[in-house]
């Protein structure tokens, strides 16, 4: 089965519509991943932010860059080394709702972003649009009768707004340590990750569970869905695992890569669609953890984070009374 690559240029013209929300809503069932084609976001836009990106990782200095640990809005910088303790690259987390970076998340990003953040915006504001469009296909495909039904939970200022990273895998001089690896294995936790690459190197499980290359194609956007969505939808969606290996990107290869991550706002109820009426299952496990129908997506974002990043800044931030809403859907 071909990895699936589905031309979007018509999304917008109602004939068109139904046809391209099937075959996006295919590829999701079988896949959990997908190739979009001529996409509404400007080519120009994506490399100028792979620009930005990249001159942060490799011009910016380690230490004027450690003082922004990631903290608990998914905001800062992630040295090599801190995912999972063993996953070899770095990230700079841009998460928010509209506004909150030029506000109170401008204090927790290195100064080097700061005249940056219009710009930063204005992209994640583009990815919001074209991610609520693949919502909106998704309903309308499995015969929702609201095409927004999933469109609506996920409002673009809802509770700490979606999740935006930019990764960069180095080049090292030095090949791997046998505990270290570059992306470990998982499946994403929200509802549809928005993933632009500079190169090739992302594996994915195949329908048939094998690992094999995510195809990198210039100017197309890969899309994932995760496992919140997965769950909602009843498991007529999928959420796939991918991982990025040592194989895939050698130790002297450089890789960046962009995740816009959607999610449903944190007081979301999860539960599952029925399909044809029947329930769909009865346990649905990811990256180790059973989801438990009726969880909010807020308390499914807490379950998971833990081995990740650890809970500690979640913890602090209850014990000073202030219940968190951060919703953790990458990985
Ligand atoms: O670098 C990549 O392509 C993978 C990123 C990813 O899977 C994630 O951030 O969840
Ligand atoms: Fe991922």
């Amino acid at each position: 089965m071909a990895f699936p690559v589905i031309d979007i240029a018509a999304i917008n013209e109602p004939e068109a519509q139904l046809a391209i929300a099937k075959e996006i809503t295919d590829a999701a069932r079988t896949w959990g991943f997908l190739l979009l084609k001529n996409h509404p976001i400007p080519s120009e836009d994506v490399a100028s932010m792979f620009k930005l990106g990249h001159a942060f990782f490799m011009e910016v200095p380690e230490d004027e860059k450690a003082p922004y640990p990631i903290n608990d809005r998914y905001v800062g910088y992630n040295a090599p080394l801190s995912d999972r303790k063993k996953d070899d690259k770095a990230s700079i987390w841009l998460s928010g709702k509209p506004g909150f970076l030029a506000a109170e998340g401008r204090k927790a990003l290195p100064p080097y972003w700061h005249d940056k953040i219009d710009a930063v915006e204005d992209f994640k504001h583009a990815c919001y649009g074209l991610f609520s469009k693949l919502l909106v296909c998704f309903a309308l495909a499995m015969g929702l009768e609201d095409r927004n039904y999933f469109a609506k939970a996920h409002a673009e200022d809802a509770g700490n707004g979606n999740q935006f990273r930019m990764l960069c895998y180095p080049s090292r001089g030095n090949g791997p340590l046998k505990t270290t690896t570059r992306m470990s294995p998982h499946s994403d936790s929200g509802s549809v990750t928005l993933l632009f690459q500079n190169c090739a190197g992302l594996e994915v499980e195949s329908p048939t569970g094998e690992w094999v290359p995510a195809p990198h194609i210039e100017d197309h956007i890969l899309v994932n869905l995760g496992d919140a969505l997965a769950f909602w939808s009843g498991g007529q969606l999928k959420a796939t695992k991918h991982r990025v290996t040592f194989n895939s990107v050698p130790h002297d290869i450089e890789r960046m890569s962009m995740a816009y991550f959607g999610a449903a706002a944190p007081d979301t109820v999860l539960e599952p669609l029925k399909v044809d009426g029947k329930k769909a299952f009865d346990k649905y496990e990811a990256n180790g953890l059973t989801i438990p129908p009726g969880i909010t997506v807020g308390q499914y974002s807490k379950m998971i984070m833990a081995g990740i990043y650890g809970a500690g800044i979640h913890e602090k931030r209850e014990e000073l009374g202030k219940a968190s809403s951060v919703v953790q859907v990458g990985a």
